[in-house]
């Protein structure tokens, strides 16, 4: 079962939820970012952000697309940069962020491993720390590796990080207001997952 898309997205797609009220927003172009997450066993690997948008939110690993890079080489350079390690990035998703007032709309491209090379390392702009998914509480594992920090992340990601986790390629669309204390609040969301053509 299909169902209508929101502006903007495209893909042979079922809706998995949606929520929120008013029009999609406007928007006139798209503006490509990357977002990686490294993900192993029952853990996944998120960031602090340090600086800038989103600062003191946990988030994967990633940023603005530079000129003559392919989505995959931006990832991998955020990656490196941001967490100090390497890894086999596959892409996983894709969610479309717009605010209100902007007059355009973020891409971000969303980017997973299942393994990586180096040690995850602070940066300047992020904290990398690992989180536990798994479904069992109480065992040794769960006790040092602290569940996924959903009340700390972009309002979102709720929706389609368990989906990213299960290897269940998605595509998304966000948008939100400014609120006065800075922050971004969701007021209409639409998420779904790709099927996949064979
Ligand atoms: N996990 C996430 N969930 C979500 O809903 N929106 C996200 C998101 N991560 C990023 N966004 C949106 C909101 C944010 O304003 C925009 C750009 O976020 P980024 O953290 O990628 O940008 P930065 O300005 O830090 O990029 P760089 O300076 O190139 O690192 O994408």
């Amino acid at each position: 079962m299909t169902s209508i898309l929101p502006p903007g997205l495209e893909g042979n797609l079922v809706e998995y939820v949606q929520g929120g009220v008013g029009d999609w927003l406007p928007f006139n172009q798209k503006r490509f970012y990357t977002n990686a997450f490294i993900i192993q066993d029952d853990k996944i690997l998120l960031g602090m952000k340090k600086r800038g948008f989103g600062i003191n939110k946990y988030n994967g690993f990633g940023g603005k697309v530079e000129p003559g890079e392919t989505l995959t080489q931006a990832a991998m350079r955020e990656l490196k940069e941001e967490a100090g390690i390497d890894a086999p990035l596959e892409h996983a998703g894709s969610l479309l962020f717009m605010a209100k007032g902007a007059g355009w709309a973020f891409q971000i491209e969303i980017f997973s491993a299942h393994s990586y090379s180096g040690t995850p390392t602070e940066s300047d702009e992020m904290r990398p720390e690992w989180f536990s998914f798994a479904s069992s509480a109480g065992s040794d594992a769960d006790a040092i590796v602290p569940p996924i920090p959903y009340e700390t992340m972009w309002d979102g990601d709720v929706h389609w990080l368990p989906l990213l986790v299960r290897g269940q390629k998605f595509v998304g669309r966000i948008d939100s207001v400014t609120q006065d204390d800075g922050e971004f609040a969701m007021t209409r969301h639409w998420f779904g997952t790709v099927i996949s053509d064979n």
